[in-house]
């Protein structure tokens, strides 16, 4: 059934007044689907997903995973931000494992997860470290493996490659596609890295500025065994560049916000 959003609004209240940072968004992921948002700073991308991972609520409108009201966070949605959160105390085992044991799961069995989605994500030798002794894309794959433990309905990822360097994020698309072609997970990710987007999704939510609204669906006519070397297909370059122009007609109006940094293409 998948994640459904019907009709969500988001309203902040500022010391300059109301904010609407969210407007009439529906979205409808299948399940095992890869779905990415894309949108300029300001956009609403972070609220959205906090609104999915029922870590706020919304001002009007409703979110349904798997037919279920999202009231709150839940083990059904596992979430990944761009900031490396682990708990630095704890070593990468206990990371993974740290959800399971909230959720009151046996030691075995927490053992036995915890080194399942070890391997999935590569690092079983590195179960013991530290997370200060690996590296910032290692971190993430902990941190995706943590997200995968409780084995959720969807995974929610939050620019979940925006503080790495350019090689390591290029190593770490073809890591998540993998990972979604292996596990069949079906995967909602924000973004403002086009390429990174056109390059993963299935299908692409484009969310206009202030209020964030979506202003097109687009999908993607990529091969579903797209490696990096598919970035280099005129397809690819064609499906970039609508993308990229639809976000061009919003940085005509927030120009001071959406610069080709931030495009980062
Ligand atoms: N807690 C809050 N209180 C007030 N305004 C907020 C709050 N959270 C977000 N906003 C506002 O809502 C709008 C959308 O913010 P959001 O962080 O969701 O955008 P974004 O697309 O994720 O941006 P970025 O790409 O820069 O992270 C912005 O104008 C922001 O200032």
């Amino acid at each position: 059934m998948g994640l459904q959003v019907y009709n969500l609004h988001k309203q902040f209240t500022t010391r300059n007044g109301s904010l609407v940072a969210l407007k009439d968004i529906n979205l409808n992921i299948e399940e095992s689907e890869f779905i990415c948002a894309v949108g300029a700073s300001g956009s609403g991308k972070s609220t959205l997903l906090r609104l999915i991972a029922g870590l706020d609520t919304p001002t009007a409108g409703h979110i349904q995973v798997d037919g279920v009201k999202v009231t709150g966070p839940g083990p059904d949605r596992g979430m990944v931000f761009q900031k490396y959160t682990l708990y630095p105390w704890m070593n990468v085992a206990e990371n993974v494992g740290f959800g399971l044991r909230l959720q009151g799961i046996s030691k075995s069995e927490r053992r036995e997860k915890v080194g399942y989605y070890l391997q999935v994500v590569g690092l079983s030798e590195f179960a013991r470290a530290l997370p200060k002794e690996l590296s910032g894309g290692m971190q993430q794959r902990v941190a995706i493996a943590r997200a995968l433990a409780s084995q959720p309905k969807i995974l929610l990822l939050d620019e979940p490659f925006g503080a790495l360097d350019a090689q390591t994020k290029e190593t770490m698309q073809q890591f998540l596609i993998d990972l979604w072609r292996n596990t069949g997970v079906t995967v909602l990710m924000i973004t403002h890295d086009v390429e990174e987007a056109v390059f993963l999704a299935q299908r692409l939510y484009i969310l206009s500025s202030r209020p964030g609204t979506i202003k097109k669906e687009l999908t993607m006519d990529l091969p579903s065994d797209r490696t990096y070397h598919t970035k280099r297909h005129s397809t690819f370059q064609d499906c970039k560049e609508t993308v990229l122009e639809l976000l061009r007609g919003e940085s005509i109006s927030h120009n001071f916000e959406l610069s080709e940094r931030k495009i980062a293409v």
